[in-house]
This record gives structure tokens, C-alpha cells and sequence, in this order.
């Protein structure tokens, strides 16, 4: 069938937007902070109640068993990516945003079938931008199709990095002497908007011309993935190997010299990855 997942599609756009207008109520109302893999990893009620709010509603239109879930709040041991056609959900994409009222927090829903990525979706609800693509038919924030940005020449760029919720110092060390040595190339700036999602949005858009994070979660950037290529960008380890969803490293940019020259910069460092999986060996570089 052709367009077989076109219907999932429009339902995940319908979903994450409702899931959006929970956030918008919710974020001016007190709220309980909670954390999980150190102190400066938040989580609200707010978080788990959108995700089963997401979940709840796929599976009434998809019906219970069809399609599997990968979701930031109900994934306790570990994430399997098998071939049944599985939805990966970060429900609050920038939870310490969130809690802050700092205005950048996506919801992020990605489908895969097969292990490949099918569509994506990034709701940046309080700037009510809805971002949206599938997989050969192109990117789009609020309808209007987006596309990366043309520069390819790293003096001329924004480069988006963060610092995650791990602060071992040895690894925050590397961090900032990985943005130091490229700040210094020199680019015209460095950003973080503080929700991986919403990051790869800007490159999508052609704001920036590039993110990386070593850290980051499969439902932070599955949907962002699709969007980025989609609007033309290029999706990949940071060794510059390709892009392994259960990782925890992404590089996403505009185009391969920018990539390129980010690449050299990077320090890299072991996170576990997501699936568990153990002594993978890592993707070789370009
Ligand atoms: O916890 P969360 O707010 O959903 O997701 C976090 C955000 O995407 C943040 O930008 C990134 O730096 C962290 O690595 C993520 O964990
Ligand atoms: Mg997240």
C-alpha cells in the first residue's frame, strides 16, 4: 500500500497538538519537581500525564497490541526497537524549560516501521509551531515547507550544542572545550534552546546550521531526524558514521562541510546507550 501510514501521520500532528494545550495549562500552575538519573534530571506530573495522554490515544485508534511505544516516562528497562511499527514520544521535550518558564518545550512523537523512521512530529507549543515531515515528502512548520540553510562555510554559522544532565566533570570538561574549540573556529555564535527537538527544528528551518549532543535520548531525536532530512539537512554520529538511534550521540546539519568541520571539535565521550546493547562498536568517521 502506498500510503499506509498517511492516517498515523495526520493523528500524530492531532495528537501532539493536544498534548500541547496540556502543557500551555499547565506550565503557569505550581508544580511538584521530581528527578530521575541525577539532580538536575526533572520530571513533573505533567510529563507522565502527557505521555499516557499521547499513548492513551493511539492505542484507541490504533487498537492495544498493533503498534509498540517508546516513551520517556514508561520506558524502565531499557528501549527495544524491533520491526513492529512502534511510536517513540517524548512528551515534554525540555522539562527543566518547563519548570522554569523559560518558553521552549516540544512534544516530540516519531513512528518507525522496520526500524526506519517513518515520520516525526515537534510541537513547540508555546510558540505554536508545529512542526511536521515524512519521509519523502518533505518538511513543514505550520504548513509552510522549511528548508536547512544554504552556508556551508562554518565562520558564517550558529551552532546549537547543550550540556544534557550529567554532571560527571570530567565529561562537562569535554563538553565546554568541545564548544571552546568551536566557538573559537570562530562561528558567529553558539545556542541552545534547551529541548533537543525544538534544536533540530532550527536546523531544519535554517536558523542554525547545525546541532550535536552526546547524551541525548532516542525520543529527543526521532522526530527531529525525520524533519531535518526531510528539510534537506543530513543526520549523523558524531564521529561522523552513520546515525544510531539508540546511541545517545546525533549530529544533525545543514551540510557535510559544516558537519565535517564540527566533527574534527567534537570530544567525544561514553554514554550507555539506549537499548542496552553493550560494547557496540562505534561508527566509523568520514
Ligand atoms: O529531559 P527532556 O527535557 O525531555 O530532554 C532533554 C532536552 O532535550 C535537552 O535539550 C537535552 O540537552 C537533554 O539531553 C534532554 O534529555
Ligand atoms: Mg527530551
Amino acid at each position: 500500500m502506498a500510503d499506509e501510514w498517511q492516517e498515523a501521520y495526520e493523528f500524530a500532528v492531532e495528537v501532539a497538538r493536544k498534548a500541547g494545550m496540556v502543557i500551555k495549562q499547565e506550565i503557569d500552575k505550581e508544580m511538584k519537581v521530581l528527578t530521575k538519573s541525577s539532580t538536575v534530571d526533572l520530571v513533573t506530573k505533567t510529563d507522565e500525564r502527557v505521555e499516557k495522554i499521547i499513548i492513551g490515544s493511539l492505542k484507541t485508534k490504533f487498537g492495544e497490541k498493533a503498534h509498540k511505544f517508546i516513551g520517556e516516562e514508561s520506558t524502565e528497562k531499557g528501549c527495544e526497537l524491533t520491526d513492529a511499527p512502534t511510536w517513540i514520544i517524548d512528551p515534554v521535550d525540555g522539562t527543566t524549560n518547563f519548570v522554569h518558564g523559560f518558553p521552549f518545550v516540544a512534544v516530540s512523537i516519531a513512528f518507525a516501521v522496520k526500524k526506519e523512521l517513518e515520520f516525526g512530529v515537534v510541537y513547540s507549543c508555546l510558540e505554536d509551531k508545529m512542526y511536521r515531515a515524512r519521509n519523502g515528502k518533505g518538511a513543514f512548520c505550520n504548513d509552510e515547507p522549511i528548508s536547512v540553510s544554504d552556508v556551508k562555510d562554518i565562520t558564517k554559522s550558529i551552532i546549537i550544542s547543550e550540556h544534557g544532565t550529567d554532571r560527571t566533570p570530567a565529561k562537562v570538561e569535554k563538553i565546554f572545550s568541545t564548544m571552546q574549540k568551536i566557538l573559537c573556529i570562530p562561528v558567529h555564535g553558539l545556542r541552545g534552546s534547551g529541548t533537543a527537538a525544538t534544536n533540530m527544528c532550527l536546523v531544519a528551518t535554517g536558523a542554525v546550521e547545525a546541532f550535536f549532543e552526546i547524551g541525548i535520548h532516542c525520543w529527543d531525536v526521532a522526530a527531529g531526524a525525520v524533519i531535518v532530512r526531510e528539510a534537506g539537512g543530513i543526520v549523523l554520529d558524531v564521529s561522523g558514521g552513520p546515525f544510531d538511534l539508540m546511541s545517545r550521540r546525533m549530529l544533525s546539519a545543514n551540510h557535510e562541510d559544516i558537519a565535517k568541520r564540527i566533527i574534527k571539535e567534537i570530544e567525544v565521550f561514553e554514554v550507555p546507550r539506549d537499548d542496552g546493547v553493550k560494547h557496540l562498536q562505534q561508527p566509523s568517521s568520514f
